[in-house]
């Protein structure tokens, strides 16, 4: 009888337990590449005893307890304007997200790729990958959050051609020209984001008098901002508090006053956008001519953000298709990739 010879197929650990991880300013976000989806989000904030040093809360638990804590307890953003401004309160919250995911089942290691902005020093990448790997990863690489937000975005890195991608965050804004898997120009500011709220904070304390917190100024950016004048003006009532009563009181606020508030900040933007075109070869630039500029990050929400660069650039703009998960699904794409992409960081236990 002939014997049936059977070969079971067994799942490859790498795509069974590969992750991307953005590690954003303001949220951490985990893609799990074999399940195609958003694992986690949750802000990047630590609670942490002062005395002791000890981490007390990771994530939404963490932000949670935000103003309400005793004074030995602090709650922490470890990474501040898009760079890691505390080694190891990062790494615990790395180390904290992917035990969240994976449990204690240390038999199942993950790969884990990593987006970090541009201007991480080679310290902080350092830090950024030993701590993946301390936290179980089997191996560890780490991504420019630009390459990634073009692989999230479905531009094919890969090919000898260039493509521009502007990344807003909400702490920094990336720019890059990428061609063969690698960046050929480059540059990371720090205005992002964030900063159109921080602008219409005081725009409304100077011109009305009154006071507003983040999470307001977030909201009108969200709700009534825009980058280029509207056809018609939309309204929105805010409330504050007043700096001459101390009273709360409630105003309206213009879309055309929130443009005049966030303008600044915008054309800084735009500016970089000009001077990454300005040093980029003719070759590539050329490709950028026929393909335009792709925009990523949840920056470039604001109404009208494509239309005001493209009006500078005399460019095609366009969004990206999710701009606020592009990073972290380009990070899973990349575990793909790593043979093509030029300069991966790369750890491994
Ligand atoms: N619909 C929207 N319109 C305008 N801005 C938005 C919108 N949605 C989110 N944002 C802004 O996007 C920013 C956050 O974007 P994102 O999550 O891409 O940043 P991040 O990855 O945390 O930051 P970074 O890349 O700087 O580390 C915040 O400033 C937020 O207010």
């Amino acid at each position: 009888m002939k014997k049936l010879n059977f070969k079971v197929k067994m799942p490859s650990l790498r795509v069974q337990k590969s992750i991307g991880i953005d590690l954003g300013t303001a949220n951490t976000l985990v893609y799990n590449k074999q399940r195609e989806e958003i694992v986690l989000n949750e802000p990047s904030v630590v609670a942490v005893d002062k005395e002791t040093k000890k981490v007390l809360a990771v994530g939404q638990e963490a932000k949670e307890m935000l103003g309400k804590t005793p004074d030995h307890i602090i709650a922490v953003r470890p990474l501040s304007e898009g760079v890691i401004a505390d080694y190891d309160i990062t790494e615990a919250m790395i180390k904290y997200f992917i035990k969240k995911i994976f449990g204690k089942m240390n038999f199942m290691l993950p790969e884990v790729m990593i987006c970090v902005p541009i201007e991480v020093t080679g310290v902080e990448k350092r830090a950024v990958l030993e701590a993946a790997i301390s936290a179980g990863a089997k191996r560890a690489y780490l991504i420019e959050e630009a390459r990634a937000a073009a692989l999230g975005s479905g531009i094919d890195i890969s090919a000898p051609e260039g493509n521009m991608i502007v990344d807003i965050g909400g702490g920094s804004t990336d720019i890059a020209v990428i061609s063969l898997g690698g960046t050929v120009v480059s540059t990371s500011i720090r205005t992002a984001g964030n900063n159109f709220d921080e602008d219409i904070i005081k725009y409304i304390k100077k011109t009305h008098n009154l006071l507003i917190g983040e999470k307001t100024a977030e909201q009108i950016k969200i709700q009534v901002g825009t980058a280029l004048p509207l056809e018609e003006e939309e309204i929105m009532t805010i409330k504050g508090r007043d700096l001459m009563t101390g009273l709360p009181k409630p105003i309206t606020i213009t879309s055309s006053e929130v443009l005049e508030a966030i303008e600044d900040s915008l054309m800084q933007i735009v500016m970089s956008v000009k001077h990454v075109l300005e040093k980029t070869p003719p070759e590539l630039a050329a490709d950028i001519v026929d393909k335009g500029i792709v925009m990523a990050g949840g920056g470039s929400l604001i109404r009208n953000f494509p239309e005001l660069i493209s009006k500078h650039t005399h460019l095609q703009v366009k969004l990206a298709e999710d701009p606020l998960v592009s990073v972290v699904i380009g990070a899973g794409i990349a575990l793909d990739k790593i043979d093509v992409l030029r300069k991966i960081e790369k750890a491994e236990r």
